[in-house]
């Protein structure tokens, strides 16, 4: 897989239409055109191979059309009515399948844009499709482009779909009518086939290490993440499209890497401070000298386990250049040995760092454990319910089986269905091959985590109830039913209750995910601030990098009031360690300014801190949730910062106005600010909404909910 990188012209791997590099790929594959012996006059050999020889075709390329299918229904819909069709195709060009709209199928079908034709350069010249697979990139071809006058008629945007070994299997392309051309087309074919991607590396290399990394916290677990896979002794194996233009790297020059060439040191290093990051991103140096930060997906309970029973841990004294092995430990019994691998990784107690309130929380969950009782994490974006999540699964007796994870609110609606059920072969349009199991068969025996919960959708709830209550799943085109056994824990921001009143959260759902309910206080509630900011410092620096926070520094912080809680504190940490480099204090010179705005704003006003969501306000049972004051906090002011008036859904009809303004004024500048702060969140993800979203703390549907009072340029 070619590196795409910023100095091939577009710091987005494609070519803009009439520039330079644009031109030059043309007559490139126009020459190459000639050299095949194509005449653009002619009418080139239109007939489609015999069904059985297309279904062969199909049959070899099955797992391709099986990560594929959902994103081109995705991506139809998308592009639904432009007068266009989506097209995937084998690693030569053939067309496998096809959606479109019905009044361009006709055209097309005039020129063979259909299944069982091929569309490589060397049968129809100069195509998007044909050119892609050659030049193993994104391109646009464009009315005249098209070496054949015949199919100067359409417009296509092609891009190649790698798998997960960087390999070309295939090529996903729009086309439609010339006229219908719309440059934000390729970032749409793009994303998908990006999405196809890493789904194909999420099934794959299941006994390996595997990290997401990105340089922003906030586009982990986006489409946008890079990921690169090694093996556990530290051997690359695999890096998807964004790890190579992170890394500007192409993945045959990958080979020659391991972890610590690339990362500047030894895995077993990394696994010591993995084992202490209670599931927080860690901050990595590239060998290109950027610094991400990264999530590690393994099975660690199993693999730092079975290493310490065999008597081999990951130590960072010793390792060997060649594979950044592991040094051997004394051994231990497998008892006592897997017992300290499970206290050592993110676990209820790692958690508990002073706070009453937090104290609270993991107790109450201590006392439910092993008994399987639906639990419900409430508390404000950012106050660690992902984490939480994950340390009841760390701490239970389901521990050595998966924990799943879906996020309600990122998955585009349509594809909701089929990542929680699955589906089986058939089931979506044109489906033939074997179908996928969803998340929920994935999770059996282990815990399902359902975040943002309040984001699903209304249809799939009752589908949702049914499964907990029958404990069998039945794919999409199924009749066959899955037994499933998990522990379900859910997450959210949102009042349930008041969703309910909307007829947008099904009641009896509601009660049925209502077992045990906690709250996770906001980080101004919190009493070990200090402690807080302190851990994620330490997980944040590098190697042998020493950094502080200053006492002038310390009490600012103690001042904010945070809205975005502990992710946000953990965002401006890790520039100002950036900032601060090898070794020193983060004082105020380190802090972005418009975060120093904030702070001094707030000292000159005197306003009530926000009112944190309470189990009685988040589902609903509380009438007045203004007047709840921090405890633990209370000399903290609440300064009308852009990110707290950003509506989060939970808090928006809540946020508080300083004495000196009146209501009506201060509610319409804060919409200016919310809609001001959700334009550049959607012009920084160039229009992706989710990423936006998640940008912002917010779900997709409160941006949605202001599409008409937004720039129309902002959408992608
Ligand atoms: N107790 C903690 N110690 C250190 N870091 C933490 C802690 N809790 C959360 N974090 C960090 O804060 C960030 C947000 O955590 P997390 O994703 O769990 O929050 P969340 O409540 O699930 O957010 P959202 O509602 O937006 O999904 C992460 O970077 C996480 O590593």
């Amino acid at each position: 897989m070619p590196a795409i990188s910023a100095g091939q012209g577009s710091a987005t791997g494609v070519y803009a239409l009439n520039s330079e590099h644009h031109r030059a790929l043309i007559q490139e594959s126009q020459a190459r055109s000639n050299a095949f012996g194509l005449q653009a006059s002619e009418v080139p050999d239109y007939a489609p191979l015999k069904l059985t020889e297309l279904n062969l075709a199909r049959d070899e390329n099955r797992r391709l059309y099986q990560h594929a299918s959902p994103v081109m229904e995705t991506l139809y819909e998308q592009i639904a009515n432009t007068h266009s069709m989506v097209l995937l195709t084998s690693r030569n060009g053939l067309i496998l399948h096809s959606m479109g709209d019905m009044d361009f199928l006709e055209k097309a079908n005039r020129v063979a844009l259909m299944p069982g034709v091929e569309w490589s350069e060397r049968s129809k010249g100069t195509n998007a499709i044909g050119t892609a697979l050659t030049e193993e990139r994104p391109v646009v071809v464009h009315g005249r482009d098209h070496f054949l006058q015949a199919n100067q008629f359409l417009t296509c945007s092609c891009t190649p779909i790698f798998d997960p070994h960087g390999k070309v299997m295939g090529a996903l392309d729009v086309t439609g009518d010339e006229r219908s051309y719309h440059q934000h087309t390729m970032a749409l074919v793009r994303m998908s086939a990006q999405m196809i991607e890493n789904h194909m590396f999420a099934n794959e290399f299941p006994d390996a290490l595997r990290i997401h990394f990105h340089a922003r916290t906030e586009f982990l677990n986006t489409l946008v993440e890079g990921i690169i896979v090694f093996t556990m002794d530290g051997r690359f194996i695999s890096a998807n499209r964004s790890a190579q233009f992170q890394l500007g790297l192409s993945y045959n020059a990958l080979q020659a890497h391991t972890f610590s060439s690339l990362f500047g040191q030894p895995v077993s290093q990394f696994f010591d401070r993995l084992r202490h990051a209670a599931g927080q991103p860690l901050s990595l140096w590239m060998h290109n000298g950027v610094s991400v930060y990264c999530q590690a997906r393994l099975k660690p309970v199993d693999w730092f386990a079975n290493r310490w029973a065999a008597g081999a841990a990951p130590s960072s004294e010793a390792t060997t250049p060649e594979a950044d092995m592991p040094s051997p430990r004394p051994a231990t019994t497998a008892t006592t040995a897997a017992a300290a691998g499970r206290a050592s990784l993110s676990s209820l107690h790692y958690l508990n760092t002073g706070d009453p309130q937090v104290a609270a929380v993991l107790h109450k969950l201590q006392r439910v454990q092993g008994s399987d009782i639906p639990i419900m994490i409430l508390g404000e974006t950012g106050t660690g319910k992902d984490i939480l999540a994950q340390a009841i699964h760390n701490d239970s007796t389901r521990v050595r089986k998966p924990f799943v994870s879906i996020n309600c609110a990122s998955i585009p609606e349509t594809l909701i269905e089929s990542e929680l059920f699955g589906y089986e072969e058939g089931a979506f349009t044109g489906a033939k091959r074997r179908g996928a199991p969803g998340k929920i068969q994935m999770a059996h025996g282990g815990t399902l985590f359902l975040d943002e919960i309040g984001d699903m959708p209304t249809q799939l709830q009752a589908r949702l109830l049914r499964v907990l209550q029958e404990r069998r799943v039945t794919p999409l085109g199924s009749g066959k039913e899955y037994e499933v056994d998990v522990m379900l824990i859910c997450a959210t921001n949102k009042n349930l209750k008041s969703l309910i009143a909307q007829g947008q959260f099904r009641e009896d759902l509601y009660y049925r995910l209502n077992g045990l309910v906690v709250r996770l206080p906001a980080l101004r509630e919190r009493s070990d601030f200090e402690v807080v900011a302190n851990k994620i410092l330490l997980n944040l620096c590098g190697p042998g990098q020493q950094v502080r926070i200053s006492p002038e520094v310390m009490a600012l912080f103690q001042r904010y009031r945070w809205p975005g809680n502990i992710r946000q504190l953990h965002n401006l940490l890790r520039t100002a360690v950036v900032m601060v480099g090898q070794s020193g204090s983060i004082g105020t010179d380190h802090l972005p300014d418009d975060f120093l705005d904030e702070v001094r704003e707030s000292a000159h006003q005197s306003v009530p801190p926000a009112p944190a969501v309470t189990e009685d306000t988040a589902w609903g049972l509380s009438s007045h949730p203004l007047g709840s004051t921090a405890p633990g906090r209370a000399d903290v002011s609440a300064p009308m910062c852009a990110a707290s008036a950003v509506p989060s859904d939970t808090t928006s009809t809540h946020v508080p106005m300083p004495p000196s303004t009146g209501m009506v004024e201060t509610a319409v500048r804060l919409q200016d600010v919310a809609l001001q702060a959700m334009t550049e969140a959607l012009r920084q993800c160039e229009g992706n909404v989710s990423a936006a979203a998640k940008l912002l703390g917010v779900s997709r549907n409160t941006i949605y909910r202001k599409k008409d009072q937004l720039p129309s340029d902002v959408w992608g």
